[in-house]
Formats: C-alpha cells, structure tokens, sequence
C-alpha cells in the first residue's frame, strides 16, 4: 500500500484552493517573524497556478501576509534571460511575487545564467541551510512522475545541480515554446530529491487524466528512480492533493482509503493542542494509525509554533538506506556521499552532471 498521503478534490480548482488555504493556515499558525521567518519551497508549471491566483487573493483580502516569509524555487531553465516569458523567474513574478508583500531579499531563484553553475547550486543549497531549512515544499508533477527537473533516471540522493531535460520534458514543456520541443532549453538547475525530502514537509499538487499514470506509479508501486515522486513515499509529512481525473488509474480502495484516512480526521480532536482542521498529519502515522493508538503529537500542530521549528535534520530516513544503491555510504558525520557513476546514469545522464 502507498506510503503517501492523498486527498482528493473533485476538480482542478478546490484542489488547488485545499493547498492554498492549507499554505495560508500553516504560515498563520507559524506566525513568522523578522527573525523566525517562514521558508516556503515553491514550483512552477500550471497546475500551482491556481494555488498561486488563490493565495494573492487571500492576501488582498487581508487574510495573510508574506513578509516574514523566504521563497526558494525549485528550479530553472538553464540558459534562457531572466526576462524570458518562459523563463521560471518571470513566471513567478508575473503570478506571484509582484501582487504579495514579499520582501524582494527574501525571494530565491536559481540563476540560471551564473557563469559557474555548479558553484551557483552548490551555494544555493548553502542558502537553504542558512535560512534553517525548507518548512514546506510544494510542487508539482511531470507526465513522467518528475518532481522538479528531477528527470527519471535521478539519484534520490541528489541535491540541487544540472540536470539535461527528458525528451518527455522537451515534449511536455514545448506547449509553453511553440509547440516546438527543440525550442525548449535542454538543461536546467534543479534542487534534488534530497533537497525536497530534507523539508519539514512536502505538499504536491497533481491534477488531470494526463498525470494519471505517473500518479500510479508514484503512489501504489515502490520507491523508484524513474519516477521521482515515488519519492515522497520516504517522507514522514507529506502530501499530494489531486482532482479526480489524476485517479482514474489508482486502484478503487487506494482512493477509498484515503478518503476514510481524510474522513476520520474531522472526528479527531486533541485535547491542549489546535487542530489544523485536519489538514496535517503524514500516511506513515495514518498507517500507525490503524494499528495502534493514535500518537496525539501527529495530529495536530503544536500551539508552540518553535517546536516545528528545529534544524532540518540532513535528511534521510531510515528506510532510504535500505533502497539506496550499494555504491552509496555514510560519512563519519552521518551525512550521504554522493553515489559511484554506474553505467545506467552514464547514459541517462548527461556527462556536464556531477551529482545525479
Ligand atoms: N519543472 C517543472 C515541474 O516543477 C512541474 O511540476 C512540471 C509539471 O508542470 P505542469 O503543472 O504544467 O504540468 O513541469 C516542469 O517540468
């Protein structure tokens, strides 16, 4: 059974609004500050452009600031001017960044034209680590179950790199250029699979028939490198909220579970603690659930916002290293090295890639 948690929405639109309204009420209930300020991972694409539209919204409504808050991009395309209609810098500018009150210091972007680009995402993984990790990372999925630019075929220890894009990506992404696959940049910088694990949390965001099957893949079958979000499977506090059309290949009681998992939290209340209308609690403790008692601290967000508040640990999970290549070790600090090359990432991968 799928480690993952999944809630289902009817359609695009109250997909994208659960997320949104979840975002608003995780920033409310950390109430950042000058010095305790909220780090937000945020995609591109459009399926978070509702999630964007939704959360200026709220914002014009008064209903949440984002001046304590620090944004990290997943990615970029490698190459392309930061004016580029295409580029994800002004993506995110025309809709997000420009109607919120955002300090512009706060916004991180990977530079995509640095002229050394490794040393530009060597440091901006330095920069994660500076503002005290990711709290919640939200993203999005490709048709082939990529999270980010991290392409089938990508280490799930990787960090932020050069990745060369996916024919699959080319494909999808040309929509944007023409419907010109060969205008599409071939490389681009992208935070890894263990940067997105290393968040205190991971919302996705999946909608529509076409992601159907990646869907599957990520959720029912195991860990695997060629579907990179199966990935998540590995965190403790995640989520992917999707539209019914991106269930139509999961089995019927993978869907019924999840919505009774969803349908049993409203009935859960911790007594000295605050609910977040049951919005927040990871699959591995839903699985916890059904075999023993319910651990209070999983089901409700902590009133003493600093408690959430620690150093991102330098990930993994336990159970990651167990699946991860025998090539892969530990150093004396407990951190991951780096896997050997081996032939299948020499031919997925593009040689200019030192981490994969
Ligand atoms: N790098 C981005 C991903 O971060 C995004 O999730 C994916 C899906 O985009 P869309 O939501 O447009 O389907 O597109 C690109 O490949």
């Amino acid at each position: 059974m799928a480690t993952t948690r999944l809630i289902v929405r009817d359609d695009a639109a109250t997909a994208a609004k659960y997320v949104s309204d979840y975002i608003v009420d995780r920033i409310t209930v950390f109430a950042p500050t000058p010095e305790r300020t909220f780090v937000l991972g945020l995609p591109t694409g459009s399926s978070p452009e509702g999630v964007y539209n939704n959360l200026v919204q709220r914002h014009k409504a008064g209903n949440i600031s984002f001046k304590h808050v620090v944004t990290f991009n997943m990615d970029e395309y490698v190459g392309l001017p930061r004016e580029h209609p295409q580029s994800y810098h002004t993506f995110m500018y025309k809709h997000f960044f420009s109607h919120i009150d955002i300090n512009p210091a706060n916004i991180h972007i990977l530079n995509n034209n640095a002229p050394d680009l490794d040393a530009e995402c060597i440091a901006y993984e330095e920069k994660i680590k500076r503002a005290g990790g990711i709290e919640l990372f939200l993203g999005g999925m490709g048709d082939d179950g990529h999270i980010a630019f991290n392409e089938p075929g990508s280490s799930l220890a990787s960090r932020t790199r050069i990745k060369t894009l996916a024919p699959s990506t080319l494909q999808a992404n040309s929509r944007f250029f023409a419907h010109n696959p060969s205008a599409v940049p071939r490389m681009a910088l992208t935070v890894g699979i263990a940067t997105i694990l290393a968040a205190r949390e991971v919302s996705i965001l999946v909608t529509g028939a076409h992601k159907a099957l990646a869907l599957q893949k990520c959720v029912e079958e195991g860990v695997n490198h060629m579907w990179t979000l199966s990935a998540l499977q590995m965190h403790a506090r995640a989520m992917i909220v999707v539209d019914e059309e991106a269930t139509v290949e999961l089995r019927v009681k993978t869907v019924r579970y999840f919505r009774a998992v969803e349908g049993s939290e409203g009935r859960q209340k911790v007594e000295g603690e605050e609910v977040m209308e049951s919005k927040r609690d990871s699959v591995l403790e839903d699985l916890d659930r059904s075999q023993t008692a319910t651990p209070k601290h999983f089901l409700a967000a902590p009133k003493r916002p600093e408690m959430l508040r620690m150093v991102t640990p330098d990930l993994v999970p336990d159970a990651m290293h167990v699946r991860l290549p025998t090539e892969m070790n530990r150093g004396n600090e407990g951190e991951v090295r780096e896997p050997k090359l081996d032939s299948m990432h020499e031919r997925v991968d593009s040689p200019t890639e030192g981490i994969f």
